[in-house]
């Protein structure tokens, strides 16, 4: 169980969003909306522990994995070493359905670095299964998927990875098809005051 409370998350000295609790039980997701700067992408790092809480409390995350629009992808290995280098990484032995899920079959023997912007995304994604963490933190995860991947990836989610008890928290402008609450961090915005010196500047 993922909980958080009374949470305040900053960027660059300033503070984004605060106030912001919720649950989540395993085998469920929370879509994560919002206008562009409101600080989804920013909550999502506080939760995956990259940077600290201005305040409030965060149980249940230390199973995580965040995926980013850096996915991580290593150029110079083939899309099968991508994903064994991960699954490695996590004490497990890569899963070649995993290849299949992500419609990577066909490229598993490409340098990643060949691969178009679509693809290197499925691969990113793919990593995500490969490592077998509980709780997901994906920000906006389909960016560069075609309506298929897409499909694919919300099946994926809603099937493997929640059906197996696993949780997300995904941040996301598009409809991925699954049965998931929405929480708008419009209603959380900050007030203007300022955030405590030693805000996160170092990320600059
Ligand atoms: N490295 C940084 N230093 C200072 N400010 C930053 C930094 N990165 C982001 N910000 C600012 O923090 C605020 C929140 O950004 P964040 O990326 O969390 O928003 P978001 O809701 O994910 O936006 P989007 O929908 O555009 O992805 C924005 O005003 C942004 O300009």
């Amino acid at each position: 169980m993922l909980r958080v409370a009374g949470l305040c998350v900053a960027r660059g000295g300033r503070r984004l969003v605060e106030g912001v609790s919720f649950d989540l039980a395993p085998g469920h997701a929370l879509i994560l909306r919002g206008p562009n700067g409101i600080g989804k992408t920013t909550l999502l790092r506080t939760l995956a522990g990259l940077q600290p809480p201005e305040a409030g409390e965060i149980t249940g995350a230390e199973e995580a994995a965040y995926a980013s629009h850096a996915d991580g992808v290593k150029a110079a290995l083939t899309v099968t070493e991508n994903l064994a280098f991960w699954a490695e990484l996590y004490g497990r032995e890569l899963d070649s359905a995993v290849l299949t899920t992500f419609d990577l079959a066909g490229l598993a023997e490409r340098p990643a670095g060949t691969l178009s912007s679509g693809q290197r995304r499925r691969l990113g994604l793919a990593r995500m299964a490969a490592i077998g963490r509980r709780l997901l933190l994906l920000d906006e995860p389909t960016v560069s998927l075609d309506a298929a991947s897409v499909a694919r990836f919300g099946h994926w989610l809603a099937e493997a990875h929640l059906g197996g008890g696993g949780m997300a928290v995904i941040a996301t402008h598009i409809d991925l098809g699954l049965e998931a609450p929405a929480l708008d961090l419009s209603a959380f915005r900050a007030s203007a005051e300022a955030a405590p010196a030693g805000g996160d500047e170092a990320f600059l």
